[in-house]
Parts: C-alpha cells; structure tokens; sequence
C-alpha cells in the first residue's frame, strides 16, 4: 500500500484532488474531520477548557470552533502560542487516528492510503508518505475560491499565514499538480500521476 500525502496552499483544491484519488480507488484520512472529533473527546475538552477557558465554549457545552479559531489563528505572539498550545492537545489524537486507520486500511488491501491533512509538515505526519502531491493553484485562483466560500480575503490571508510557507510544501513534494484551470483538467492530471505510480505498483 502507498501512503500519498496532499499538500497546497489554502483553498488550492487538495480536497478536490484527494476526491478524484478516492474515485480512482484510494482510501482517504481527512485530518480536519479528525481534529473537530478531538473536540468532542472529553477528557480532550477538558484539557481545552483549562488551557482556554469556558469562554471557547458554547451554552450545550461543545467546544465553539468559530470561538477558538478567533483565539488560535493570527499574526501575534499571543495567537501562535494558543495555537501551538491547541495543538499539543490535538495533534498526538489525530496522530492516533491516522495510524489506526492507515493500519486497518493495509489490512484491508487498500492500494492507496491518502493524507488529507493541511499541517502534515508540522505534525510530522508526511514522514509516512511514499509521494507528496502538491496541488499547484495561483493566489488569484485561490483566493476567488475560498470568497466563493464566503470566507473574507482577511480571514484567507490569516489562515494562510498560521501554515508553512508554499515554498517549503513544494520542496516536499515529488508531485506538483497544476489546478488553475478547471475540475476536469484537475482530475486528468491526478489520474496520469494514479497511472504512474499507484496502478502500475506492485507494492
Ligand atoms: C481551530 C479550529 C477549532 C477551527 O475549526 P474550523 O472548523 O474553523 O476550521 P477547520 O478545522 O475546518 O480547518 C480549516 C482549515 O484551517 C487550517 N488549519 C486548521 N488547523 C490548523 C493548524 N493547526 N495550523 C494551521 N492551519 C490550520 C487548515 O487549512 C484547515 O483546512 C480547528 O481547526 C482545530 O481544532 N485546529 C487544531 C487541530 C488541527 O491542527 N487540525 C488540522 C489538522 S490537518
Ligand atoms: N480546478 C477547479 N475549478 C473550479 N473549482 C475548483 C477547482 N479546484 C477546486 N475548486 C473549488 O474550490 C474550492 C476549494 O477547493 P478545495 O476545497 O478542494 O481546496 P482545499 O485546498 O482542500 O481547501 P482548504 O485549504 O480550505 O482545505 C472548492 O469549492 C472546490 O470545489
């Protein structure tokens, strides 16, 4: 089984390649989805609620993912040390998870086992990956992309900038898919990278 790591900058269509990766057979890890089942863990919402406070929390008691963003993303010392803090609560569950679901998916027979996961780098994730994608988009591209998502251009340039530099995901990458044209060239190139080195592995 290949382990395939998807790397891009903020709205760059990761998500879109790791579908087209699914439809040709791959299994998929989304580590966002696994990070917001974190905040639900108890004993992980305790560990929250000590080092951020009720006020991260709403009236049912559930951890307000819009609260802590305003806490955990931005430009100050203050956000990049909550984030960091965030992460050591994180991060090691999510770790778990994808190691468990890696392990059942090899069980299982599964040719490709996809790493959705935006802050592979700095989570040490991506050490596991036999290729690195990088998907390939223009500011412009993916800026009119995440407004067409309702996001504003201020809350795309924080995000962007809580992630590592694009220079250093391409650098990991053995592949570079170029997304600024449409869905369909998209999925014609992430099929030739599938025909390369996935559908022809014997491993
Ligand atoms: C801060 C939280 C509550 C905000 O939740 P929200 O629903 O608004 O955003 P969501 O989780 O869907 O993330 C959206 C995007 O934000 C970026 N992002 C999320 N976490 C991080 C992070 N730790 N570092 C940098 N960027 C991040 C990613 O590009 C991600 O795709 C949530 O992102 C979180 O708990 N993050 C810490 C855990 C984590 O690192 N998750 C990402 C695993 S890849
Ligand atoms: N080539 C394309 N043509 C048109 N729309 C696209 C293309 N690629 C992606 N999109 C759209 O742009 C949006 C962002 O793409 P996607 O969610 O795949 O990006 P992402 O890199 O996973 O984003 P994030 O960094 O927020 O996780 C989605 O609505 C998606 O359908």
């Amino acid at each position: 089984m290949k382990t395939i790591g998807v790397l891009g900058g903020i709205a760059s269509g990761k998500s879109a390649a790791t579908h087209v990766l699914k439809e040709l057979g791959a299994e998929v890890f989304d580590a966002d989805r696994a990070g917001h089942r974190v905040l639900e863990d108890p004993v992980a919402k305790e560990e929250i609620r000590a080092r951020f406070s009720s006020a991260v929390f709403d009236s049912e008691g559930n951890v307000s993912r819009p609260k802590l963003a305003a806490i955990v993303f931005g430009d100050s010392a203050e956000h990049k040390q909550a984030l960091a803090d965030l992460e050591k609560i994180s991060h090691p569950r999510i770790g778990e998870e994808l190691r468990k679901a890696r392990n059942q998916a090899r069980e299982r027979g599964v040719r490709a086992f996809v790493v959705d996961a935006p802050v592979m780098i700095k989570a040490g994730w991506i050490e596991s990956c036999d290729h690195v994608l990088f998907i390939d988009a223009s500011r412009e591209s993916r800026l009119k992309r995440a407004l067409a998502r309702n996001w504003t251009e201020n809350e795309f340039d924080i995000r962007e900038s809580a992630q590592e530099e694009l220079d250093i995901k391409r650098r990991y990458a053995d592949f570079v898919i170029p997304n600024d044209g449409d869905l369909s060239q998209l999925r014609d190139e992430v099929a030739a990278f599938w025909k390369k080195q996935i559908a022809t592995s014997s491993s």
